[in-house]
């Protein structure tokens, strides 16, 4: 995957957002950043708000207060900027049972200036020779490889992927994870909202921790660590080193 023009410096900056919907409050307190090229994990319980976070990111909501940029702009202001520039994963789910493959990748295709070349973008997500299959017969993996290839297909330079590895066998999270490892190799910066703490140990450069609309951590899986004083080496140290932090939070 080839970059034609590669942002540098912060891409995302999310400072102080806070969102309700009616009576229920999303998002009290949200802040942190990215850089080009980063992959950037947010995690966090149930319900503590990643989702909306991420669809303030895309533009799809708007905070009520706050203030985010994206690539430079406002996504809420300039939606056009951010679809053009900002691939989000769809629920692939939503796509008709009959829609073949390469048909749903043209029809996404037509929407963009600049698309991804449609041969290449089913060779790199492996779905070449599924090419003609029907969206309703895919497997659950191959419907997450769709979806990966959907968010791509407008020459992104920010991708953001909501629990794509949820639900997949072992070796499905593990081909999914080397697409997306292969994705940020390609230069661009990658958004992973995930409840799995080996993804964010084996693709995020930094993570954020949101728990009940509020960051309270941001930084390296190593500082996360460091703050639990757990050692690197045991297995699953990540995974406690969160659960303790999330614990702790509850606590005070
Ligand atoms: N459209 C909506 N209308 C009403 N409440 C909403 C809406 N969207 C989200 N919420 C509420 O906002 C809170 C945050 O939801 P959000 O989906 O952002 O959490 P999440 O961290 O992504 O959760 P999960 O890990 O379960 O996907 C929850 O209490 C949720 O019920």
């Amino acid at each position: 995957m080839t970059r034609a023009r590669v942002p540098a410096g912060t891409v995302v900056s999310v400072s102080g957002i806070a969102k309700a919907f009616r009576n229920v409050t999303a998002l009290e307190d949200v802040t942190f950043s990215i850089d080009a090229g980063e992959a950037f994990g947010i995690l966090g319980p149930n319900g503590a708000g990643k989702t909306t976070t991420v669809e303030c990111v895309a533009g799809t909501l708007r905070p009520d207060s706050g203030r985010i940029t994206v690539l430079g702009v406002d996504p809420a202001a300039d939606r056009a900027t951010v679809r053009e520039r900002v691939g989000y994963q769809l629920q692939a789910a939503a796509l008709p049972p009959a829609l073949r493959v390469e048909e749903a990748l043209r029809l996404f295709a037509a929407f963009y200036p600049a698309p991804a070349d449609v041969p290449e973008l089913l060779r790199t997500v492996g779905l070449d020779e599924h090419r003609k299959r029907p969206f309703g017969k895919l497997s659950g993996g191959q419907k997450q490889r769709l979806s990966i290839a959907l968010a791509l297909i407008g020459n992104p330079d920010v991708v953001v992927f909501d629990e794509l590895t949820t639900g997949l066998d072992p070796q499905g999270r593990r081909d999914v994870r080397q697409l997306i490892q292969r994705v940020k190799d390609g230069g661009i910066t990658v958004v992973l909202v995930t409840h799995y703490l080996d993804d964010v140990e084996r693709l995020c450069d930094r993570l954020a921790i949101i728990d009940a609309g509020r960051t309270r951590f941001v930084g390296t899986p190593a500082e996360l660590l460091a703050l639990s004083g757990r050692n690197a080496a045991e297995p699953g140290a990540l995974e406690d080193a969160y659960l303790a932090f999330i614990e702790q939070t509850a606590a005070d």
